[in-house]
């Protein structure tokens, strides 16, 4: 989700801008949080020149343009994943389309496996810092000719998740009950589709990784490349398997499960946040 700067929405002519070519509803599987915007409309991924369409079970396929408790956002209801066989540049093409309409600040969510031994199932990780497994392989969205209207060749990422907005989010968090929920620590992002092996695991918690997903770092480098701020956090939807006699294995069943019982506080959580930037930008 994103937030839309002052003005830009008005007079933003959607359909030129995207230059969409069906406008049809799509809302058979949207999430709370995009349901709840008042003045919406909604975009299907099919609608949007070039955009890749979302193929994953749980994950839904539209953007999503309206006003959270006043402010102007864009959600997108379903995301695009490395493993679904898109380049990882079109991963994240979504962020580049916010960027066009003027976005400047984002907020990425995604369900990770927590690998921290402390870490519960529905507890919420503010994202302090990532590993880029993906990027270890040269697979990075930026790859290719840099267009300079988004940003330099060689950007940095060393603070690609903004501190003060951390801070907040984790007094955002107490205020609203649910401190013993919210954790700060390292994501990764891994190619997926399966779910890891008990060795790599392994290997992981060594260099310092809290939480393990299949998502989110492209986004984010892609953000902080157009001098976007961030703010991301994973629920915790399963704990990972790092011995080989648990009995429960690593499934999407839990982990959509999770999500939909934690529905209600990440919307809350979120609109908090969201409530909090624009009182202090
Ligand atoms: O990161 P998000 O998209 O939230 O979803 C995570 O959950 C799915 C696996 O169950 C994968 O798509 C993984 O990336
Ligand atoms: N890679 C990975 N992605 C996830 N998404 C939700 N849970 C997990 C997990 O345990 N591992």
């Amino acid at each position: 989700m994103a937030l839309i700067s002052k003005g830009r929405i008005k007079g933003l002519d959607l359909k030129k801008e995207f230059r969409i070519r069906s406008m049809k509803p799509y809302s058979s599987f949207a999430s709370p949080l995009a349901e709840s915007l008042a003045d919406k409309e909604c975009f299907p991924y099919d609608s949007v020149p070039n955009f890749p369409v979302s193929t994953v079970p749980g994950h839904r396929g539209q953007l999503v343009f309206g006003l959270l408790d006043g402010v102007p956002v864009m959600c997108m209801q379903g995301r695009f994943h490395y493993y679904e066989g898109y380049p990882i540049c079109k991963c994240a093409m979504p962020i580049r389309v916010m960027k066009m309409v003027g976005i400047n600040y984002l907020i990425a969510t995604n369900a990770a496996g927590g690998l921290n031994e402390k870490y519960k199932v529905g507890d919420i990780m503010i994202i302090k810092d990532h590993v880029n497994f993906l990027g270890f392989a040269g697979v990075n969205p930026l790859r290719g000719p840099n267009d300079e209207r988004f940003g330099p060749r060689f950007p940095a990422v060393s603070r690609a998740y903004d501190a003060k907005l951390r801070a907040a989010a984790m007094r955002i968090g107490k205020e609203m009950g649910i401190g013993h929920q919210i954790q700060e620590g390292v994501y990764t992002c891994l190619g997926g589709p399966s779910f890891e092996t008990v060795a790599e695991l392994a290997a992981m918690k060594i260099l310092g990784i809290d939480a393990v997903g299949m998502s989110t770092t492209y986004e984010v480098i892609v953000a902080c490349h157009s001098g976007m701020t961030v703010f991301a956090f994973s629920l915790i939807t399963n704990k990972c398997v790092t011995t080989y006699d648990e009995e429960v294995m690593p499934n999407h069943e839990e982990v959509i499960q999770t999500g939909k019982e934690n529905e209600e506080v990440l919307k809350a959580f979120v609109s908090r946040i969201v409530q909090h930037i624009t009182q202090n930008s």
